[in-house]
């Protein structure tokens, strides 16, 4: 990642995308003057990850590409596992095929520099993740923090062998409210840098974002409509809405009030 880091910003340009969430992304003051991050789409499929490389490097980066693609094919495992045991624990393992949302893996990467000394810096704003939801692991230099009941904020310090799974407003809504999508932001300080890897999961085109009809009944009416995932996506990034409290963007998009029982 190091290497990544230090590519020229020539270069790391070569990495655009008009989708949100999708390629590179400097220090701004939109984002925070700590931040660097490269996004790479369908990161399970070797073919995207030689394109990235080859935007990167002259020679393609062989090691890289084998490196990146394992471990996004090893997370996309982690990512099915962890949602079987969800689908699993609402008694819908049997039917786990019909409700289980097709989807690519976005692996980004991110540096966030160290603050002045002192200083206790923001390195990404406040927010609940997008994507359906995302597996994040770092290199244990303490930054990611999240928000409790109380509007308090806990630091989370990951261990070398752990990740973190993070739940996305699209699965909140599959999940009919029961999954709380978590506030989280990256706060800097200390003289060290952090680098991090997130890994997103965006549904192939036209997914509709649905509560199983099992987890809809009297005492849990639906709460939100069904939703195209790219239509939700593309709102909480577009004006106004990209204005609207990250936590509340669902409920501006898809909220039915009110709820409606089955
Ligand atoms: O860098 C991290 O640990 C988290 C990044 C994150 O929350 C995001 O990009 O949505
Ligand atoms: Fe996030």
């Amino acid at each position: 990642m190091k290497e990544l880091i230090e590519v020229l910003v020539e270069r790391k340009q070569k990495n655009a995308s008009p989708l949100p969430y999708h390629g590179w992304v400097g220090p701004c003051t939109q984002v925070s003057l700590l931040y660097d991050g490269f996004r790479l789409g369908d990161a399970s499929n070797y073919d995207s990850v030689k394109s990235f490389a080859q935007l990167m490097w002259p020679d393609g980066h062989p090691r890289f590409c084998k490196s990146m693609h394992t471990m996004a094919t090893q997370i996309e495992e982690l990512n099915k596992l962890i949602w079987l045991m969800i689908i699993d624990s609402y008694g819908l393992g049997e039917k786990w095929e019909s409700v289980m949302i097709n989807y690519k893996m976005l692996v980004q990467f991110m540096k966030y520099m160290a603050p002045p000394p002192g200083v206790y810096e923001r390195g990404l704003f406040a927010h609940t993740d997008k994507p359906v939801s995302t597996i994040i692991c770092d290199d244990q230099v303490l930054g990611l923090e999240v928000e409790v009941k109380d509007g308090q904020w806990i630091k989370l310090s990951l261990s070398p062998s752990s990740f973190c799974f993070v739940v996305g407003d699209p699965l909140r809504a599959w999940s009919n409210g029961r999954l709380k999508a978590v506030n989280h932001r990256i706060m800097m300080s200390g003289d060290n840098g952090r680098y991090s890897i997130a890994a997103f999961v965006i549904p192939i085109e036209g997914t509709i974002i649905k509560a199983p009809k099992e987890l809809i009944d009297e005492q849990h009416p639906q709460l939100y409509k069904d939703f195209d995932f790219m239509e939700f996506f593309l709102f909480a990034f577009s004006d106004p809405a990209k204005h609207i409290d990250s936590g509340e963007q669902l409920h501006a998009f898809a909220s039915l009030s009110p709820p409606i029982s089955n």
